[in-house]
């Protein structure tokens, strides 16, 4: 039998915000953590995504991330999932005891190894070994353009069999034959999450449990009321609202995630600077721009569209890096 890891409706995977100065802003963090689970009716929270640049935190700096997520998951009573990633299986499982240890994480999202591109069955060996050993429930990062390596119908098939695994976080940049096939068997405690905001209507409409979307930074509870309006099963104003956020989502990504979430946070007043680590480079004015005007228009629940004065006050001029 699977761990139980409660895997479904909307997890947001949390920027981390930093000073202009590079330095992280916990305080920030955990307002952004307390309003997501509160005001915005997530399920959950992800730490140290994709989202949450977490290839440039140091250890100190993720020790620090995961204790404000769990924090504030425990005063809501909601899943903390951590994000695991790396393609180096050892390193991966020291991570996951020490995770396991500390008692506060319910489940970690582990990406097929990137970089190294393994092959199908030394995926399958890497997570059955994260299985057999890492002591907490796997959701399988399932994103070929950002790994290198793609999985078949077959090989998701045995992942999702495997114990201690009790999800995939889905992100093939399509809803295809494929992707019908997941959606298409139940399997128990396993849950399909979507992992593509563009496109994260369509999936739900297909009978996606929820998803892990970092456009939820900005409007929660949106978000959140998306996925339980497929759940309930209210097709029409799912697909106008998913067909808003849609927008919302192609305005975020139009620069490498997270540059321009961050830049319309700091137009909110949410985040205290926009400033991104290299080799990040952060949003332009214009993306940052419309997306926090695409952001603002839509918003009508919960968290607070914005802090401190019109969506375009604090939008900021190109910066050169910094470092
Ligand atoms: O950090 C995450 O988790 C996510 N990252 C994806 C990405 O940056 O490619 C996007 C998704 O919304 C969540």
């Amino acid at each position: 039998m699977k761990p139980e890891a409660h895997l479904t409706g909307l997890f947001v995977p949390l920027v981390t915000p930093f000073t202009d100065d590079l330095r992280l802003a916990p305080d920030a963090l955990a307002r952004l953590a307390d309003e997501a689970l509160s005001a915005g009716g997530a399920r959950g929270l992800v730490a140290l995504g994709t989202t949450a640049e977490a290839a440039t935190l140091t250890t100190e700096e993720k020790a620090a991330v995961v204790r404000i997520c769990s924090a504030a998951c425990r005063a809501h009573g909601a899943p903390l999932i951590v994000g695991v990633g790396t393609n180096d299986t050892a390193a991966a499982i020291t991570t996951l005891r020490e995770l396991a240890g500390s008692g506060d994480v319910d489940a970690a999202l582990v990406p097929t190894p990137p970089y190294t591109r393994p092959g199908e069955a030394g995926v399958l060996a890497h997570f059955s070994a994260l299985a057999e050993h890492g002591g907490l429930p796997l959701v399988v990062y399932d994103i070929p353009y950002r790994t290198g390596q793609s999985l078949g119908i077959s090989t998701r098939n045995a992942l999702k069999h495997l114990p201690e695994v009790v999800g995939i976080k889905y992100a093939t940049g399509a809803v295809d034959a494929a992707a019908m096939e997941l959606l298409g068997s139940s399997t128990p405690g396993f849950a399909v999450l979507g992992g593509d905001d563009a496109v994260i209507s369509p999936l739900l409409a297909a009978g996606a449990h929820g998803g892990i979307l970092a456009s939820a930074n900005v409007r929660t509870a949106d978000y959140a009321e998306l996925i339980s309006l497929w759940q309930r099963d209210a097709a029409g104003p799912a697909r106008r609202l998913g067909a808003e956020l849609a927008r919302l989502s192609a305005a975020l990504f139009a620069e490498p995630n997270p540059t321009v979430i961050k830049g319309v946070l700091h137009a909110q007043g949410r985040i205290p600077s926009p400033a991104v680590r290299l080799p990040l480079l952060a949003a332009s004015a214009d993306s940052v721009r419309r997306a926090a005007d695409l952001a603002t228009a839509g918003a009508r629940r919960g968290v607070p569209a914005q802090r401190g004065g019109s969506s375009t006050t604090n939008v900021p001029n190109p910066t050169s890096p910094r470092v």
